[in-house]
């Protein structure tokens, strides 16, 4: 069994800060746990308002704290996001991704991330990627 907690797990390195400023991500479960999917601990800071297109992963998010909204690029479409929402990209969804208020959010990907991913151009994550220093 593994178990870890946020608080240490930011301090050993686990906690990526976005190089554009809109969250940071403490990595609490990564690719070299060999569970198939990572988990995160997400903090999207208040004011953000940012696209993503995970093309290479999937990824489902949950607000635990914290109000703004998700759009499906694709189609318009705007959904609130609150305390127990949830959203799933099953879709490869380009999206973007709002706060009204900062949103603490639990994230899982699949397939997993090494732990050092921060967006491309694109709003993807690389496949590849080991090591982005900020
Ligand atoms: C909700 C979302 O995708 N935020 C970007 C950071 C991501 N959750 C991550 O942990 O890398």
């Amino acid at each position: 069994m593994i178990v870890r907690d946020l608080e240490t797990a930011a301090g050993e390195g686990r906690k990526i800060v976005d190089p554009g400023g809109n969250w940071d991500s403490t990595r609490l479960l990564l690719r070299d746990d060999n569970m198939g999917f990572s988990f995160h601990i997400t903090t999207i800071y208040a004011g953000a308002d940012f696209r993503m297109h995970y093309q290479n992963h999937l990824e489902s998010v949950y607000c635990m704290s914290g109000e703004g909204e998700v759009e499906t690029l694709a189609d318009g479409k705007r959904y609130p996001i609150k305390p127990g929402t949830i959203y799933i990209l099953d879709q490869h969804d380009e999206h973007m991704l709002r706060a009204t208020s900062e949103m603490k959010m639990a994230c899982v990907f699949n397939p997993p991330l090494h732990g050092k991913e921060v967006h491309n151009a694109d709003g993807a994550y690389e496949l590849t990627a080991e090591t982005v220093t900020a």
